[in-house]
């Protein structure tokens, strides 16, 4: 039995602006109200240009929802232009900056190494990293998707001492299951969130290892969300397109009940 506390992260992509975002969040506020939830940690990931309507909601409302940010810079500020620094977030109090999510990787050209600057970018502001790894689906037709997803982990978590690692949350999102409504079975995510929680304990002891929460990704929707979650390794899910529908990411949240 691990005591790590599911993670249920709405990654809004480029959806919702300012004002449909506190609608949201209210909603889910309200949704998420009558029945106890302390057991499940529930966050949203909205567009930087959200992020302050959010906390400003959060905030007066004492909302238990957390949030945080799609994206962060490797720089802590100077001449980026168009970028978005660790400071900034923790400014605003979030509580995640994701990393590495397959768009960026495959649209933005985001390498290991970037990756690995950005880790490092959020935990020098206090913000916990979701590492956001995972194969393509040529990968996985050749079967290689533990190999790949793996050497994904020790290119984020390169040179990143143990009392941070730790406490990263790794979102494990096979590509060909992103929007496609192609979800990997429980099996397909245990298999490769298992053998990520092998190569953190290689990395860092098994006690170390046992820390980390390691979500899945893909697809995830009220009707399969207790099958993924029953896994052992799967400590919380990572969710899109579902996730703009504050009804039903209510039901992902009480995941229980389904
Ligand atoms: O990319 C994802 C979350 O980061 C998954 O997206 P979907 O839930 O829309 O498949």
């Amino acid at each position: 039995m691990s005591d790590r506390i599911p993670l249920m992260a709405g990654n809004w992509k480029m959806n919702l602006n300012h004002l449909e975002a506190i609608a949201h969040v209210q909603k889910l506020a309200f949704g998420l109200a009558d029945k106890d939830y302390e057991a499940v940690e529930v966050a949203v990931l909205p567009p930087f240009i959200d992020l302050r309507s959010v906390q400003t909601l959060v905030d007066g409302d004492k909302l238990k929802i957390k949030y945080g940010a799609q994206d962060i810079s490797a720089h802590d500020s100077g001449a980026y232009t168009g970028e978005i620094s660790g400071p900034m977030l923790a400014k605003l109090r979030c509580a995640y900056a994701v990393v590495g999510h397959s768009e960026r990787r495959q649209y933005h050209d985001e390498t290991d190494e970037l990756c690995n600057a950005k880790v490092k970018a959020a935990f020098r502001n206090d913000l916990t990293p979701i590492l956001c790894v995972g194969e393509g689906l040529d990968v996985r037709k050749a079967g290689n998707q533990v190999a790949h997803t793996l050497a994904q982990v020790d290119g984020g978590l390169k040179d990143v001492p143990a009392e941070q690692a730790e406490t990263i949350v790794i979102a494990y999102e096979p590509v060909w299951a992103i929007g496609t409504g192609e979800v990997a079975t429980p099996e397909d995510a245990q298999e490769v969130c298992g053998a990520i929680r092998g190569r953190l304990a290689e990395l860092y002891g098994q006690e170390g290892a046992d820390k980390v929460r390691i979500q899945y990704g893909g697809s995830v929707k009220s009707g399969n969300v207790a099958a993924i979650m029953a896994k052992p390794d799967v400590d919380g899910a990572l969710i899109g397109g579902a996730s703009l529908d504050a009804d039903e990411f209510v039901k992902i949240v009480r995941f229980r009940d389904q």
